[in-house]
């Protein structure tokens, strides 16, 4: 039986968190089998462990076939010391459990072309995959810290540096998925200042004569984030390191209508894989009801699909989001006028319904 842990974590975390698992419930009456437990990760680790990212949920973790995270942070965390801070919890996982690619589908849901910061004619039917590098780059790279340099002044400091290895396996990963696709890749770096991009680039273009059905494309990142939303739709799947997927993909989510229809996986080589939202804990609006809990219900799908190889629910998961948005119920982040504003868990109810 496969296992699953639950990690709500904090802020908007637990109620998101709460309708997927609603989801999760009618699929197991349906007859998936599956194990779940729950643990705490981030700041709500922190509170009940002294560590965001404690040996209690790290044993649950290892053990676990997929992970289903709410997200991390808040800002009555951010004046702990740093390796205590909730953010370090999800970068330690992540690495732990060796989550190089991150997946951010960026698909507009053509009923809310209108939501979109774009014309709708911009956007009408895209759809975007940022295959993000997830253990590497100025992330994890060492030295790092803050100290006080030659000249007596405190300095802040961190270290880009990527692996062969590690480029070359993301790269492979990113060819596969564009050979699913449309078969173009574009390769996202700042070679023309940065000497671990520039080397970024060199591997990936070495990796592309085992691809000769993919065409492969580099763009600086400045050009990258302005094409985004000059014509979206010239890029199909995009590969890029760990900063520059983190900032591509929250600008191309809003050309979606918002961050909370933005779903992620973040897949180990054996489709072992951390599922969450893109977006973070939304402290503005936590413990009101009011969180879209959609980009957590479509990552339940993409856990469905990678991590439990079973298409047919992963369909059925993302059928009944297409159906509520269809129907007219928005959140208030997605909502316009002519639609039916709801609260997080009436969102729930719908794609409970739906399904
Ligand atoms: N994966 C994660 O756990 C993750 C990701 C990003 C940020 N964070 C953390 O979250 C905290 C807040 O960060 P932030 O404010 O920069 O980013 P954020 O993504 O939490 O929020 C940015 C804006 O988007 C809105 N928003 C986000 N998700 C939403 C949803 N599902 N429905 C409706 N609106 C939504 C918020 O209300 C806010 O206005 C920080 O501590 C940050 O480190 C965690
Ligand atoms: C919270 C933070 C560590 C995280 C990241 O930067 O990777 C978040 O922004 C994300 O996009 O998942
Ligand atoms: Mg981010």
């Amino acid at each position: 039986m496969k296992k699953i842990l639950i990690l709500p974590g904090d802020g908007i975390g637990p109620e998101i968190v709460a309708q997927a698992r609603r989801v999760l419930d009618v699929l197991r009456n349906d007859g998936l089998e599956i194990e779940m437990t729950e643990a705490p990760l981030g700041g709500a680790a922190y509170d009940q462990f002294g560590s965001p990212y404690p040996e209690f949920t790290q044993k649950l973790a290892r053990e676990a076939d997929a992970v289903l995270l709410g997200a991390v942070g808040g800002p009555q965390y951010d004046t702990l010391d740093r390796p205590l801070r909730p953010e370090r919890g999800l970068l330690a996982i992540r690495k732990d459990l060796n989550l190089f690619a991150n997946l951010r589908p960026a698909i507009l849901y053509p009923e809310l072309a209108n939501a979109s910061t774009l014309k709708p004619e911009v956007v009408s039917g895209l759809d975007i995959l940022i295959v993000r590098e997830l253990t590497g780059d100025i992330y994890f790279g060492q030295p790092r810290g803050v100290h006080v340099n030659e000249a007596g002044e405190r300095e802040g400091f961190n270290t880009m540096r990527y692996a062969e290895s590690e480029i070359r396996r993301i790269a492979h990963v990113a060819f596969q998925a564009a050979q699913k696709r449309n078969k173009k890749l574009c390769s996202v770096d700042k070679a023309n200042v940065l000497e671990t991009t520039e080397f970024w680039k060199e591997i990936v273009t070495d990796v592309a004569k085992e691809y000769p059905d993919v065409q492969l494309s580099h763009m600086y990142v400045d050009n990258a984030a302005m094409q985004l939303v000059r014509n979206p739709k010239q890029f199909d799947v995009m590969v890029t390191g760990n900063i520059f997927g983190d900032i591509l993909s929250d600008e191309a989510s809003m050309l979606t209508g918002s961050i909370g229809m933005l779903p992620s996986a973040s897949l180990d080589q054996n489709n072992k894989g951390l599922y969450e939202p893109s977006h973070g804990s939304a402290p503005d609006i936590a413990g009101k009801n009011l969180a879209n809990p959609l980009a957590t219900i479509l990552s339940l799908a993409m856990l469905l699909r990678y991590s439990l190889a079973n298409e047919a629910a992963a369909v059925r998961v993302e059928n009944a989001v297409k159906k509520v948005l269809a129907d007219g119920l928005r959140t208030g982040d997605i909502y316009e006028e002519g639609t039916r504003k709801v609260s997080c868990s009436e969102m729930g109810d719908a794609v409970v319904a739906a399904l």
